[in-house]
Order: C-alpha cells, then structure tokens, then sequence
C-alpha cells in the first residue's frame, strides 16, 4: 500500500534522509521510531506527497506520489495540529469532511467524535481545548473520510493511558476492516503493537521488523533490549 525506493532528502546542504526503502502491505499497523530529529516527519510529509524527494519513489496504492487524487484515500495526522481555534470542534470536523463527504457525512463526524472521546465537546471552541483534546480532534479528522491509508505522526503522544488504549483499539478494528496505519512514535509500549516496524537513525533505516523477530534476533524478551541495542534509550 505504501512503498518508497531509494528515497533521499536534504534541506540546503544537509542530508536528512539517505536511500529509504520501505513498503507497507494493506492491513498492517506499521511503526516508524527513532530518535528526534532522525528524519520521521520528513519522510512521512515525503510519503503524503506534501515534499517531493530530491531522489527516489514514492507509491501509494501502487501509484506514483504526489498525486491529487490520492488525496481522498489517506487520512494524514500532522506533529502540529492544523485547527481553526475559533472554531467549534464539530465546525472543525465539518470544514475537513465537506472535502470528501456527501452521503453519511454527519454519521462520520459522530462515529469519530465518539472514537476520539470528544462527542460531549463538539459545541466547544477549539481555543478551549486541552492539548490532548486538540490531539484527538486533529485525529478525528484523519479518520473522518474513511480513509484505505492514515499516516500518523505521534498519533497519541500527550493522551493519557486510557484514550491511548481506546485509540489503539480503534487502530486494530481499522487494521480488521484492511485499513492501512503507519504511526511514528517515540513510546515502546505503541511500537511493541506494531505489526512491523523500521528504525531511523540519522536519516537511515538502521533495522526493520517485527518485535517478535527483533526480540528473537537479539535473544531477549523485552523490546528495551532491542532498542538500547541499537544505540540507546531514546527512540
Ligand atoms: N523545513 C526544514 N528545513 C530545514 N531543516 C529541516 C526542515 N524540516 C526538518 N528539518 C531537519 O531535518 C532533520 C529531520 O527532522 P524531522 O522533523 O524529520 O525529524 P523527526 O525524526 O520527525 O524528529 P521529532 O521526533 O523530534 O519530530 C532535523 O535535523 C531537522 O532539523
């Protein structure tokens, strides 16, 4: 569903990703880590189409990225929250879903308002929110259009444990439904959900797998090992 080959970017004369390949199939929860500043976010704009790379392909959905009408078939969650702050969360909701949405929109707009946990607050002007709260709004939005494909940049950091496990509930029933979810994230407990997942460090993949396979290559049980393994605590 996403697939990069040989994928490199740098920002004036600094190389800031440097030969990415990496394809994830349909139905997969698939785990972006690495430490801040490996180049997440940058290769997560790359696969949205929003910074063309200077080298390498980019497919989504076995078609060639940018493309506009690729649009409507990811859902993308931004670090930063793009929201209109003197907006009402349902206002919010409903400028992003009007661009994709005719039929069942107002059903939608319920469904992930209850997911997110923001049903009793949809009158509420964003300028209001809690910064958790603008999390959950932002990710209701990419969920709103049903979308095949979500790229979530720190979907859940800030949300306390309970959200956090009602979100990553919500991501298994999508992955059920064959949704297609890439997360990035710095917190081992998300990475250990993943079905699979890929390390960056300095702009390169340094290993990719499954927590299973990364455990038993390293002979331990716990995904901390792997991670000091590859170069310390911070992922
Ligand atoms: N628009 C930009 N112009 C110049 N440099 C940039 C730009 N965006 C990112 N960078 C640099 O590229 C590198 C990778 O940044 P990126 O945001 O992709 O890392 P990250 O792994 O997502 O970090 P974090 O976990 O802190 O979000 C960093 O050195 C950053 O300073």
């Amino acid at each position: 569903m996403i697939e990069l080959n040989g994928v490199s970017h740098s920002f004036g004369n600094i190389k800031v990703l440097e030969d990415i390949n990496l394809s994830v199939d349909k139905g997969e929860v698939f785990g972006l880590l690495g430490p801040s500043g490996s180049g997440k976010t940058t290769l997560v704009r790359i696969m949205t189409g929003m910074i063309v790379p200077d080298e390498g392909r980019v497919r989504l959905r076995d078609q060639e990225m940018p493309k506009r009408s690729l649009m409507k078939r990811f859902g993308y969650m931004a670090q930063e929250d793009a929201l209109y702050q003197e907006l009402t969360a349902w206002e919010n909701l409903d400028f992003f879903a009007s661009f994709y949405l005719r039929k069942k929109k107002k059903e939608r707009m319920e469904h992930v308002l209850h997911i997110t946990g923001l049903t009793e607050y949809k009158e509420r002007p964003v300028f209001k929110f809690s910064g958790g709260m603008k999390r959950r709004l932002s990710l209701a939005i990419a969920l709103v259009h049903n979308p095949d494909i979500l790229i979530l940049d720190e979907p859940t950091t800030g949300l306390d444990p309970v959200l956090r496990r009602s979100i990553w509930s919500e991501f298994y029933q999508l992955k059920e439904n064959g949704k297609t979810i890439l997360i990035t994230t710095h917190a081992l407990d998300e990475a250990e959900k993943c079905d699979r997942l890929a390390m960056l460090r300095g702009g390169k993949v340094i290993a990719a797998g499954s927590p299973g396979e990364w455990k038993k290559e390293l002979r331990t049980d716990s995904l901390e090992d792997v991670f000091l393994h590859y170069g310390g605590g911070d992922i």
